[in-house]
């Protein structure tokens, strides 16, 4: 067999020490079913993942493990995700940064794991090719099977879209029911953000919203919106927010907007120590601010056949 000809041959990379190092042309394609121009297979750290490239220059790496986005970098090489160096890239364990894909609860507003159990399962690439051939983007899919039944019984599927568009990166989360029976689920794309350090951020468009304050010190109280503080913890909903925002930052300026989801989600363990998850160094909360489009306080609810779709632009300005 012709292995470059094929269509299920494709470059095979390796993320290693902060690059990406080629791992030779031998290794046939096993995750991208059709040729398409702007996706590669690589390992990330060792776990499976596909990487767009668009023709502006700008790429994003998406993980098998829980779709997981892990890496958007602009045309000019700035990666605008955080990603904890001190994860774990285990089966099994949620990835620290990037863009964790929270469904179907929210933290630990229900019986199932904190953030339910979609960002720690094996999703696969879609079997069909985006009907638009010249869209840099990917789907990947997460359907129920016998281990997710054990912990939520419905029959659903879920489909994870990343595309590359205009300076964007474009999430768009699509939960189907499968089944005859009517459920309901919460999500969240969980969105760490660069922003080179903590002391240089600006939020902007939350003016005027109230939010729920998560951290101790708030005991889930609501209180009007008032400007972040830096190196403060920070675990706000908002709920019922605005479509869009603007983050400054010294890593630049970000707009992101949201649709479907409902809520927005503004979060940071800050410097304080006691609530800083294992998974990150003492430093890490420094350089990222999760602002992650959510459906919390109205879950989504699907009769047999429903499909809902909720997704999240990030434009960089
Ligand atoms: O450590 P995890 O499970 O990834 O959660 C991180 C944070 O996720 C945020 O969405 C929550 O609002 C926080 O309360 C939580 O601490």
């Amino acid at each position: 067999m012709e292995k470059t000809q094929s269509p299920l041959h494709c470059r095979w990379h390796e993320w290693n020490d902060g690059q990406w190092k080629s791992a030779g042309d031998a290794e046939p394609n096993a995750l991208l079913k059709y040729f398409m121009p702007h996706i590669e297979s690589c390992l990330f750290h060792g776990l499976p993942a596909v990487r767009l490239s668009a023709p502006d220059g700008s790429t994003a790496t998406i993980t098998l493990h829980g779709a997981h986005v892990v890496s958007w970098k602009t045309p000019q090489g700035v990666e605008q995700l955080y990603l904890s160096p001190n994860t774990r890239f285990e089966p099994g364990q949620a990835i620290r940064g990037g863009v964790p894909v929270v469904f179907p609860q929210f933290n630990t507003r229900g019986v199932l794991p904190r953030h339910g159990f979609a960002r720690t399962c094996r999703w696969a690439v879609a079997e069909e090719p985006n009907a638009d051939e010249q869209a840099c983007s990917v789907t990947l899919a997460l359907q129920s099977h016998k281990v997710i039944k054990s912990l939520w019984p419905y029959a659903f599927a879920c489909e994870l879209t990343v595309a590359l568009q205009d300076s964007s990166l474009v999430m768009k989360l699509t939960v189907r029911n499968l089944g005859q029976e009517r459920f309901g689920f919460q999500a969240a794309l969980h969105t760490y953000l660069a922003i080179g350090s903590i002391d240089s951020v600006q939020l902007t468009g939350l003016d005027g919203y109230t939010f729920e304050d998560c951290t101790e010190a708030g005991g889930n109280t609501l209180q009007p919106h008032t400007a972040l503080q830096a190196h403060a913890a920070v675990d706000r909903i908002y709920f019922d927010a605005p479509d869009s925002v603007q983050l400054q930052s010294a890593n630049g300026h970000l707009q992101l907007q949201q649709s479907g989801f409902n809520d927005s989600v503004v979060w940071n363990p800050g410097g304080f120590g006691a609530n800083a998850p294992p998974d990150l160094p003492q430093d890490g909360y420094k350089h990222f601010l999760c602002i992650e489009a959510a459906r919390i306080g109205k879950p989504v609810v699907l009769d047999a056949a429903e499909v809902w779709s909720g997704s999240q632009t990030l434009r960089v300005a």
